[in-house]
């Protein structure tokens, strides 16, 4: 399958699976919590989730509460995105993909987090290729990234193998934490 047909019909399982998604995000922060990458790190890149996602509000509080420092994305021309510090006290704008991101700002930039929580539509078990919504961001970005990648991966997005085409752009995910 095409990565396009494949996401029409994977977007329309996750929309029936959303609440079962929601309800595996505990299980899935709780089995992320207790990961030693994620007890190591003492930096994490993530993003606030949308509705067909995996919620991540309680990971940012818990990795704060544990004196992490959290960074999200802030979403930049040409498909590129920059790494920003969150602190519970900074506002936030929706971006035009719906989910909260910082303001650009130069000198809270971090591009080599310890831990980056990639997320996706689609995880193969097998060879741990992703699929995300379309915009490459993440191919793009993990490309030079240096650290750990992890995903939580709800029972929705879980696939025995890559049903989609691979890429050669396409960049595994080291680890599947999945519900
Ligand atoms: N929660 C969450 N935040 C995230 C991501 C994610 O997957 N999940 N991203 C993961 O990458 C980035 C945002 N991804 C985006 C993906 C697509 C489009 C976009 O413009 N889509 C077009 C159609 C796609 C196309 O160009 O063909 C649109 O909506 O009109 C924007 C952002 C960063 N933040
Ligand atoms: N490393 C890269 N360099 C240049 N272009 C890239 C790279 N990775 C991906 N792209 C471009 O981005 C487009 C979208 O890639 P893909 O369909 O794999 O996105 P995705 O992984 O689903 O999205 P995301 O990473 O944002 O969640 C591709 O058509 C490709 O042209």
């Amino acid at each position: 399958m095409t990565k396009k047909e494949f996401r029409t019909t994977q977007l329309y399982r996750l929309k029936q699976a959303q609440f079962t998604t929601k309800k595996e995000s505990l299980a899935l922060t709780q089995l992320l919590l207790a990961h030693p990458t994620f007890k190591s790190a003492k930096s994490i890149g993530i993003t606030y989730s949308g509705a067909l996602e995996v919620e991540t509000s309680l990971i940012i509080q818990a990795a704060w509460r544990k004196g992490k420092r959290v960074y999200l994305p802030k979403t930049l021309p040409n498909r590129q995105m920059a790494f920003i510090e969150h602190t519970a006290k900074d506002e936030l704008v929706l971006s035009s993909f719906g989910v909260p991101e910082p303001r650009y700002e130069e000198r809270r930039v971090n591009n080599e987090v310890d831990l980056m929580i990639v997320p996706g539509i689609g995880f193969a078990t097998d060879s741990h290729y992703r699929i995300g919504f379309g915009g490459g961001y993440y191919d793009r970005f993990l490309a030079h990234y240096p650290g750990q990648t992890v995903a939580l991966v709800p029972t929705a997005m879980q696939f025995a193998t890559a049903e989609w085409q691979i890429e050669p752009f396409d960049i595994p995910i080291q680890e599947l934490i999945l519900a």
